[in-house]
């Protein structure tokens, strides 16, 4: 079953346990397209762990939980279901540790984001469709890195190979972006403009996007609803103007403001 006003992420009752911790204990959220989402929580509170099992790179605990992406389910009773190779291709990934491919030019990288709908062979060959090179330049323009198309990514600074990765998104044909800390490793200026990057493909071309934040301020700033995790539960889904002082002391405890005020430089 997949519709157009499937759900980016319906999240049901999920848990995963390891050893004897709970990482995640019966989250339930669900995320609708066009919505820009933060995820936000102390270290350790479960943050990477719900975005890597929705794309069901991690097996959720077994019982009753399940997660579906855009209508398809992704898991249940802790097993991947057949097609969530198909469903993940509908999502762009960008981590904080930039998962481009070193020694391949940026280019090329951005090149990989069409391969899922590309024979393999073309790939190994570099026998790409002239369109598909268009559309991939064309979004190195937009994200502003066009001039280091030939450089080799483990070359680029953080900034660039971020951009690098949103790039590939759109040439990938994304319909929402999944960014686990996608500016935790970046200077103010080179995150900020990740930032804008993620909110401008969210508003102008309507995709989703669920992004991990270690800096409340980031949240507050460019997302409208903000998910709180501590300890693997759900303890805010709301407005992110809505993150009072009582709240963030109550999802970060009395340190929270360590948690603030990068952006302001
Ligand atoms: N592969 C693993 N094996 C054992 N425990 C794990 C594993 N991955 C995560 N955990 C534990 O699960 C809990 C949640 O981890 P997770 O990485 O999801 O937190 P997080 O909120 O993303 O943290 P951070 O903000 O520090 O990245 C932590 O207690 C962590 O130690």
């Amino acid at each position: 079953m997949s519709s157009q006003i499937a759900a980016v992420a319906d999240v049901r009752d999920v848990s995963k346990t390891y050893g004897a911790r709970k990482a995640l204990d019966g989250v339930t959220v669900s995320v609708a397209p066009g919505e820009m989402v933060a995820l936000i929580g102390p270290s350790g509170s479960g943050k990477s762990t719900l975005l890597r099992s929705i794309t069901g790179l991690i097996p959720i605990d077994g019982g009753k939980g399940k997660i579906i992406v855009f209508g398809e389910t992704v898991q249940q009773n802790g097993r991947q279901v057949s097609s969530v190779r198909r469903t993940r291709g509908k999502l762009g990934f960008i981590f904080q540790q930039f998962n481009l491919v070193g020694r391949l030019s940026l280019f090329s990288n951005v090149m990989l984001g069409a391969l899922g709908r590309l024979p393999a062979w073309r790939g190994v060959f570099g026998l790409w469709p002239p369109e598909d090179k268009e559309k991939a330049m064309a979004a190195l323009h937009r994200v502003g890195v066009a001039d280091y198309a030939a450089q080799r990514a483990n070359t680029l600074s953080g900034g660039q190979q971020q951009r690098g990765a949103i790039a590939r998104a759109i040439v990938q044909g994304a319909q929402a972006i999944l960014a686990d800390e996608p500016v935790a490793s970046l200077d103010p200026v080179s995150a900020r403009k990740v930032m804008e990057l993620l909110v401008e493909l969210n508003r102008r071309d309507g995709l989703g996007v669920i992004v991990t934040l270690h800096q409340v301020d980031y949240a507050i700033r460019y997302c409208e609803r903000v998910i709180a995790l501590k300890a693997g539960k759900v303890v805010y889904d709301g407005p992110s103007a809505g993150l009072d002082r009582p709240t963030l002391i109550d999802i970060y405890g009395p340190e929270f403001e360590d948690a603030f005020w990068e952006t302001q430089a």
